[in-house]
């Protein structure tokens, strides 16, 4: 049972996992807010269950140990005033602005047992289900007069725990999310660490209050050395910049940081939906933007200032040269077809979870890039895929590692 943090690579034994198991949350979407809420569907909730269950017991035969989002939060509620600071933090980062609507909800939520509570504040809560409690509410919310069905939102994309806060090296890094949606998801990660008894010391290298986004599905750690972090539609390079500043003085083992350049799209949102590490020296990317990556390198001279310049040439061979290696495979999604690399992509199939060096968890759907990573020589675990890839994720984004052996 380890404590604290290890995670020095992407691909050293996975030993300890964040997963968040879909809930009640993925039965408050409704079409109209799909986009805001950032799905492009409405999964069904019990065979997301189903499959996320299944891509649990594979990590577990794997010999990972899987916790979850909600017991590591209610774990963190050592006492009743970080149970009303949660509460209260919770609400007023829902926007409940009236104090009649904001008693209710604290009623609502009071009532609950820890782990309950936590559920009711991740599936969001609709005016309906606190409608009968108060006449005083009741009040308020005819008079209120608008028919926006919920008193606080859902929290859909929870079950990307990559996202909202990352694991570097033996710290973490707790994101400013670039859209107030998924913002509200980084509450959790500031109570687990400032309050979990096994995660309450962790070094922090970048935090929830700072100015610019920053998402962990941007942030790759290559090596012990070197870490990969994306300019995307949600990292912004002043956020990579004082990520890089933090993590390459205050770490003891990272030297580098490569922010690489990507296209900013939904369909490339983060890093890790183009680009992926499967073994020590391959790596599975979407071909169709491999035109389109800049990559720049940043490292501390001497005098501790830092250094940035802009690497030209190959993804290939800037790779090699980082990483010290005498080749670098790439295997494209789709393995070499247009169509299937933008059908597989959308469905993540550039998003793949290491277990250990060589060996990924992938989704069973893409089955073209699949069969390429297999004649690559990697080791395939193949999860279900017909619900949980609806909300734009794969088996990277559904994972946060808290330990991994070292590569
Ligand atoms: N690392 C990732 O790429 N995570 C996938 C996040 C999907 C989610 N629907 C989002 O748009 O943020």
């Amino acid at each position: 049972m380890e404590t604290g943090i290890h995670n020095t690579s992407e691909i050293g034994r996975l030993k300890k996992v964040l997963l968040h198991r879909p809930g009640g949350e993925l039965e408050n979407l409704m079409p109209e807010y799909l986009e805001r809420l950032l799905f492009d569907d409405i999964p069904y909730l019990k065979e997301a269950q189903r499959e996320h269950d299944a891509f649990a017991d594979c990590l577990r035969q794997q010999g990972v140990e899987v916790v979850y989002l909600r017991d590591l939060v209610a774990e963190s509620i050592t006492d009743a005033d970080v149970r009303a600071d949660l509460i209260r933090q919770f609400l007023e980062e829902s926007g409940v602005r009236d104090d009649r609507l904001r008693e209710s909800l604290e009623d609502y939520l009071s009532a609950l047992p820890d782990k309950e509570m936590v559920s009711a504040m991740m599936a969001g809560v609709r005016k309906s289900q606190l409608r009968t409690n108060s006449a005083r509410l009741g009040d308020y919310l005819s008079a209120a007069g608008d028919d926006y069905p919920f008193a606080v939102d859902p929290l859909p994309n929870l079950y990307f725990t990559r996202d909202p806060f990352a694991t570097i090296g033996t710290g973490v890094s707790i994101h400013k999310m670039h859209t107030a949606t998924r913002n509200r998801e980084t509450l959790f990660g500031k109570f687990i660490f400032e309050h979990h008894p096994d995660y309450r010391n962790v070094p922090r290298w970048y935090d929830r209050g700072e100015t610019s986004s920053l998402e962990g599905g941007d942030i790759l750690i290559l090596s012990p050395q070197v870490l990969a972090v994306g300019i995307s539609q949600r990292t912004e390079e002043d956020s990579i910049d004082a990520l890089a500043e933090t993590v390459l003085s205050e770490s003891k083992t990272f030297r580098k940081l490569l922010a690489f350049d990507i296209p900013k799209s939904r369909s490339f949102m983060h890093l890790d939906t183009v680009f992926t590490m499967v073994d020590r020296d391959k790596f599975t990317v979407h071909p169709n933007i491999l035109q389109q990556i800049t990559v720049f390198v940043m490292e501390l001279d001497e005098n501790r200032k830092m250094k940035i310049r802009q690497e030209d040439g190959r993804l290939e061979d800037i790779l090699k040269e980082h990483l010290g290696l005498d080749r670098v495979t790439l295997i494209p999604c789709g393995s070499g077809s247009e169509i299937d690399a933008a059908r597989e992509q959308w469905s993540d199939g550039s998003n793949t979870l290491a277990v250990g060096p060589g060996e990924v968890v992938v989704y069973s759907r893409n089955a073209v890039t699949n069969r390429a990573l297999e004649e690559a020589g990697i080791r395939l675990h193949t999860i279900p895929s017909a619900e949980l890839s609806r909300g734009r994720g794969g088996p990277r984004c559904m994972s946060m590692p808290l330990w991994r052996e070292d590569p």
